[in-house]
């Protein structure tokens, strides 16, 4: 099982770089990859788990969290969380966004940064996305809410960017432009 002695953290050069596609069908070696970031996102949320292993919870996390640059990540809602989605996703796009933009009014934080960091992370309010399940099955989703704000924050991470990058240099909570605030 992952544990947090498996995520790297800010400074690691693999969470800046470009994830690869990952082949299909998938080896056993990937769904097995795949299998363990969904089992550390359920893991997180779980009180038990949390305390004898000492985990920090997530709602997602992908594959160059834990030094493996495949575009692979998991995100998994409690069903008493109110979100509906729970999702392995393999090659994940999003193929069209809302110009709206939205973003959680507590700001983001990252299991691969130890440190808070302020201020509002523009993200789209709706996308439509697409991307392959643990069968090689390809499906589409349209999202929005927090989970559309998950998918986007997973997504950077294949793509060596941070939740920070986002975030108004000169003000950090300036007002962002055609956004709504999710709390
Ligand atoms: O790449 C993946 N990660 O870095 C784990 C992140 C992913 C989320 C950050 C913002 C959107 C996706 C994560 O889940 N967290 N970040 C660190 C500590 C808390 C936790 C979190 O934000 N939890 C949460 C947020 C809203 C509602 C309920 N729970
Ligand atoms: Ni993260």
């Amino acid at each position: 099982m992952i544990l947090m002695k498996d995520i790297i953290r800010e400074g690691h050069p693999t969470l800046r770089e470009r994830a690869k596609d990952v082949e299909l069908p998938l080896s056993a070696e990937d769904k097995k990859l795949a299998e363990d970031l969904m089992e550390y996102v359920v893991n997180s949320q779980n009180e038990e788990m949390i305390e004898k292993y000492d985990l920090r919870p997530g709602v997602g996390i992908a594959a160059p969290q834990i030094n493996v640059a495949k575009r692979i990540f998991a995100i998994h809602f409690d069903e008493d969380s109110g979100e509906d989605l729970s999702i392995i996703a393999i090659n994940p796009k999003i193929v069209s966004h809302s110009v709206e933009k939205a973003y959680l009014a507590s700001g983001e934080g990252c299991l691969s940064v130890d440190r808070s960091i302020p201020g509002y992370v523009p993200r789209y309010a709706r996308i439509t996305v697409k991307a392959f399940d643990l069968e090689g099955k390809e499906f589409k989703l349209r999202l929005k809410g927090l989970p559309a704000i998950a998918f986007q924050h997973e997504l950077d991470h294949l793509n060596g960017v941070m939740f920070f990058d986002h975030i108004n240099p000169d003000n950090p909570f300036a007002e962002i432009e055609n956004a709504t605030p999710i709390s």
